[in-house]
């Protein structure tokens, strides 16, 4: 097949360059190899300097074309159904749930058009002025509360079990039940299986993964079918993201109550890594440049010393006068944002003398622009202040941590704003200091290698605890 492919590509035009590496593997097992630095992966580096911003690979027995050219990338984004259609390496797609029925319902416009609406009515910025909010603010205070509990608390997992808690109070219009598994660590197996070698054998951490899927889908249907069958009894407020998928449901036959079940499973799933590891990044950040921190907290306690009601939780207005909370963000997520968003030419593509057949990936890699030095100097530099530099032409060119065109992330104002609400109450309430751990790993997506753990104070008590020494 390998062959074939190659031979056949030869009749189209000429490739971009690059190396397919072995037969069958490819350069699979290049493209794992980890690393331990913030910096784009070894494998996309070394090649991108060899051949340039555009090169061809092979990937799990595909041909694979990797861009890092800022207007290639914008013109495949936006060519969606068009040029190219979104696509996930077939052993990634059985993982995360999206082949099959589930495929053919990404593909059909409709129901694309319905999610993301649905999506953008529960987590868009409408609801979050409205009733989200408050949510967020109590959620998060609650959260980091009980943060002090803990003599040594792991912040990504920490970090996820809050949020999946919220998402799920989205999803269900109420909290997971105290004997549902431990959604966040199962979460965590999944996805640290998910970025493994794909090879479906038992005992492999591939293996492991696809076991916790099966643990947390059975859960998600077990819910789909409990609100079909007894409605009142499953939920504990009003509509929920579950209610608008079922209502449409009725409209539309082809719209299973699988596609519902890999539909959330997929939010979850989305919910569960980004938010925390952008979050867990700023932290770690924070904590070694101390006058960031400073000037945070000097940005939040401005905010609340215009209040009337100290104690009252964050307003849109107020969140919409938050600069240095946003910079710190927007930093966070230019240093660990997305690795690479895929898609599958559906015609052959021609980039400047280059075709890329018909069938091929294409891998558009964020990285390679968030860390461009031309537009982001010192790029490995933790420095939020550069957003206050940037023109809206570079921001919109070189920073695409949620896409962009149709497929673009229906989350982000959502994760923006859960983002800075955290952010708010953490810098001007608490303190921590690390226990262990906070070792960059990228394979290539960004981890923790074991941990980021800290003990968390509140800032009152960590003060005492400084004049006592
Ligand atoms: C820091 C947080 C997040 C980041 C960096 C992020 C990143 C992305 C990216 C890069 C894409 C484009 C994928 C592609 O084009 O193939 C995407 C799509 C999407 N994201 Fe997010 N995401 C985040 C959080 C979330 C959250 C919390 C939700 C749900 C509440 C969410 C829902 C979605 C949806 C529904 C899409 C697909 C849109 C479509 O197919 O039309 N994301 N996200």
């Amino acid at each position: 097949c390998w062959v074939f492919r190659c031979r056949k590509t030869i009749c189209y035009g000429k490739l971009p360059p690059g190396s397919m590496g072995v037969p069958i593997i490819g350069e699979t097992i290049q493209f794992f190899i980890p690393s331990k630095s913030i910096d784009m992966p070894w494998f996309m580096k070394t090649r991108l300097k060899r051949y340039g911003p555009v090169f061809k690979t092979s990937l799990a027995g595909r041909p694979v074309v990797v861009s890092s050219d800022a207007d290639f990338n914008n013109f495949i984004l936006q060519q969606e159904g068009k040029l190219v259609e979104l696509w996930y390496m077939d052993s990634f797609a059985e993982l995360i749930g999206q082949n099959g029925e589930m495929k053919d319902s990404i593909k059909a416009g409709h129901i694309h058009k319905h999610l993301k609406k649905t999506v953008a009515e529960c987590f868009g910025a409408e609801r979050l002025k409205g009733i989200l909010f408050p949510e967020l603010d109590q959620t998060v205070k609650r959260a980091l509360d009980s943060w002090t509990k803990h003599k040594s608390l792991e912040v990504k997992h920490a970090l996820s079990t809050m949020i999946l808690n919220f998402t799920w109070k989205v999803f269900f219009g109420r909290d997971p039940e105290k004997s549902e598994i431990n959604l966040s660590e199962t979460f965590a197996n999944f996805t640290q299986g998910l970025m493994s070698f794909p090879l479906n054998l038992p005992g492999t951490a591939f293996h492991k993964c696809a076991q916790n899927r099966k643990k947390i889908v059975k859960l998600i249907r077990d819910t789909v079918e409990r609100r079909q069958t007894s409605p009142a009894v499953s939920r504990a407020t009003g509509n929920d993201f579950l209610d608008c998928l079922i209502d449409y449901k009725k409209t539309d036959s082809s719209f299973t109550d699988n596609i519902i079940v890999n539909t959330i499973f997929a939010l979850l799933l989305a919910t569960s890594e980004t938010i925390p590891t952008t979050l867990t990044l700023a932290i770690m950040y924070l904590a070694d440049n101390p006058s960031v921190l400073h000037e945070l907290e000097e940005e939040s306690n401005r905010m609340i010393s215009g209040r009337e009601n100290k104690e009252s939780g964050i307003t849109w207005k107020e969140y919409k006068s938050m600069t240095l909370t946003m910079h710190v963000i927007n930093e966070s997520l230019r240093m660990g944002g997305a690795i690479g968003i895929l898609r599958r030419t559906i015609e052959d593509v021609h980039i400047r003398e280059y075709v890329i057949p018909k069938g091929w990936t294409i891998a558009v890699i964020p990285a390679a622009l968030h860390m461009d030095p031309d537009v982001y100097r010192d790029p490995l530099t933790f420095n939020p202040w550069r957003w206050e530099d940037l023109g809206a032409t570079s921001k919109a060119r070189h920073f695409i941590p949620f896409g962009g065109g149709m497929r673009s992330c229906g989350g982000a104002d959502f994760s923006k704003a859960l983002m800075a609400v955290f952010l708010h109450h953490f810098v001007t309430n608490y303190r921590w200091t690390k226990i262990k751990g906070g070792e960059i790993v990228r394979t290539p997506v960004l981890s923790f290698g074991d941990g980021y753990h800290v003990k968390v104070f509140k800032k009152a008590k960590m003060k005492e605890m400084e004049e006592d020494r």
